[in-house]
């Protein structure tokens, strides 16, 4: 499976005594569970800032000490999935709706490498943008968006009835803006919108490296 083959290689990069960023999403999960391994084998000291609750008992279960941007100001590797990258290395996340705390371990971290397969990359960045939105600010940052040319549409919850609530009590509108010819000016753009608090471009000054898992191996992408 192509994104076994990027999440081992990027549980490969980890070292003893690191402390690391860790986003969300299947792939990421993959990771965790190949780090665990070599964390029980090696008796290695790995140190955590978990994206989300699903991240956080992941870490948790693989013997990965989780720790806080209180502890830690500076994380030495941050590893992470995306739904869409392009070959700038422009990426959009948040499919799993946790892209408010990855893209603050992303910020926080010296390099953050992120693990794909390859039908992820794609020439322009065209995947619906998430965007989480405080809940009172909702219909005017519906208003907003659509002036950026975007069609925002609330994400539901299949789980319950209503909105899909994030782990920091607040909704997710996931926009169409079509084709993303200026990723890096669109997200300051969205963030300038009162009460959003993060959105899913994750412009390529973020981004260090891409690991595109193939049939055979990885191919690597670097910024
Ligand atoms: O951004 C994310 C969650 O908010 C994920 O990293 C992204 O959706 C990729 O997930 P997967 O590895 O399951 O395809």
């Amino acid at each position: 499976m192509e994104k076994a083959n990027s999440a081992k290689e990027a549980a490969r990069l980890i070292e003893d005594g690191m402390v690391i960023g860790i986003g969300s999403g299947s792939t990421v999960e993959i990771f965790l569970n190949e780090l665990g391994k070599r964390i029980k084998e090696e008796e290695l000291e790995i140190w955590g800032v978990p994206s989300s609750y699903q991240s956080h008992m992941l870490a948790v279960e693989n013997g990965i000490t989780v720790t806080d941007l209180i502890q830690f100001e500076e994380l030495d590797l941050c590893v992470d999935g995306a739904d869409q990258v392009d070959e700038n290395l422009n990426c959009i996340k948040g499919k799993g709706g946790a892209l408010l705390r990855e893209k603050i371990v992303a910020q926080a971290a010296e390099e953050v490498i992120i693990i794909v397969d390859s039908r992820k990359i794609v020439d322009v960045l065209d995947e619906r943008v998430p965007v989480e939105v405080f809940p009172f600010a909702y219909g005017n940052a519906v208003k907003e968006i659509k002036k950026l040319g975007g069609e925002a549409v609330l994400r539901e919850s299949d789980r319950k009835l209503g909105a899909c609530i994030t782990d920091n009590g607040n909704f997710i509108l996931d926009v169409d803006f079509g084709r993303i010819e200026d990723p890096e000016g669109l997200e300051c753009r969205i963030n300038c919108i009162a009460g959003v608090f993060e959105n899913g471009i994750f412009p390529r000054r973020l981004i260090d490296r891409v690991i595109v898992g193939t049939k055979d191996g990885v191919r690597v992408l670097r910024n």
